[in-house]
């Protein structure tokens, strides 16, 4: 049950290339798309989803090829969460998701009991008679959430499920996520990296329409290995002096001065240790120019 893209190519009639080349494959599971605004993580989630149709390259869902001819097939077996979705304002969350169970054919009491069972599991039993236009943006991002998996597709695409949810929130949808990815494949886009290390085993770290790294949260860790530094200095001053010299990531203020994490190739010609690496400073490592390493 797997996903496999080969030389994809997308341009829009901009001629801007969204997505350029690329060839990935996503197993079962849940899989982490990770990358800056306009890497291209949504343009190619709506090509797996056949909303765009790419210009050159081949998609396979499940052995499926990309066809016009294949798309209801490949629909049928998809669950799509998109960036923004406006579901129907007028009906109250119950009413809206049950509407969209019909439109799915999703026989009525299996419907209610799957509505049942993800309204608990968002936190939104309690606000299931709220009209859609009453819900804040996170509460309507889980009903969103909620339409992809009603009919429990094989596959199940989310453009950044966890956009404006608290933390409690968040946790809760990245569980969901976890839970929902046993048995089916789960493609997750986040800005956010913290998400992606609570969920994910594999990633794909796109930017400028191709993907600078894919494969295993591990390696990516391992990549990182031995260029994070951590270093105590007396204040603002000493760490501007560094800021100057070393790539900082991160500035703390403590008791006896500042704590500054740096990125380097090289140790840092001041004195430092090496914290334990986390997928932040990994994906920075990563990202950051190779000139200033
Ligand atoms: N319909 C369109 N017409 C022209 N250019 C587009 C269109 N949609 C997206 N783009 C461009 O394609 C590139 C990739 O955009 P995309 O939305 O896929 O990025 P993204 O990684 O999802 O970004 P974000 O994290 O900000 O959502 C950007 O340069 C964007 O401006």
């Amino acid at each position: 049950m797997s996903i496999v893209i080969k030389q994809v190519t997308v341009e829009f009639k901009n001629h801007v290339r969204a997505v350029d080349q690329v060839d990935l494959t996503i197993p079962r599971g849940i899989y982490g798309l990770l990358g800056e605004n306009g890497a291209g993580k949504t343009t190619l989630m709506r090509v797996l989803t056949t909303v765009l149709t790419p210009k050159e390259g081949e998609i396979w869902l499940d052995h499926i090829r990309y066809e016009p001819q294949q798309y209801e097939t490949i629909k049928r077996k998809l669950g799509y969460l998109p960036q923004e979705l406006n579901l129907y304002p007028g009906l109250s969350v119950r009413e809206c998701l049950e509407y969209l169970g019909e439109l799915s054919q999703i026989p009525k009491n299996i419907c209610k009991k799957r509505i049942d069972f993800y309204l608990e599991k968002t936190g939104l039993l309690p606000h299931q008679k709220k009209k859609m236009r009453q819900l804040s943006g996170g509460m309507k991002r889980r009903v969103g959430l909620i339409q992809a998996m009603l009919g429990e597709p094989e596959f199940l695409i989310v453009d950044e499920p966890t956009t404006g949810l608290d933390p409690e929130e968040r946790v809760r949808i990245r569980n969901l996520l976890v839970d929902f990815a046993k048995g089916r494949t789960v493609l997750f886009s986040t800005h956010v990296v913290e998400d992606i290390a609570a969920t994910c085993s594999n990633l794909a770290v796109m930017r400028k329409g191709t993907f600078l790294y894919t494969g295993t949260v591990q390696d990516l860790l391992n990549h990182a290995k031995g260029k994070i530094w951590m270093a105590a200095v007396s204040g603002e001053d000493e760490a501007r002096g560094l800021e100057a010299k070393y790539h900082i990531t991160s500035k703390q203020y403590t008791e006896e001065g500042m704590t500054v994490k740096m990125i380097s190739d090289t140790r840092p010609a001041v004195p430092c240790t090496q914290p334990q690496i986390t997928l932040e400073d990994a994906y920075l490592y990563l990202m950051a120019p190779k000139e200033t390493l």
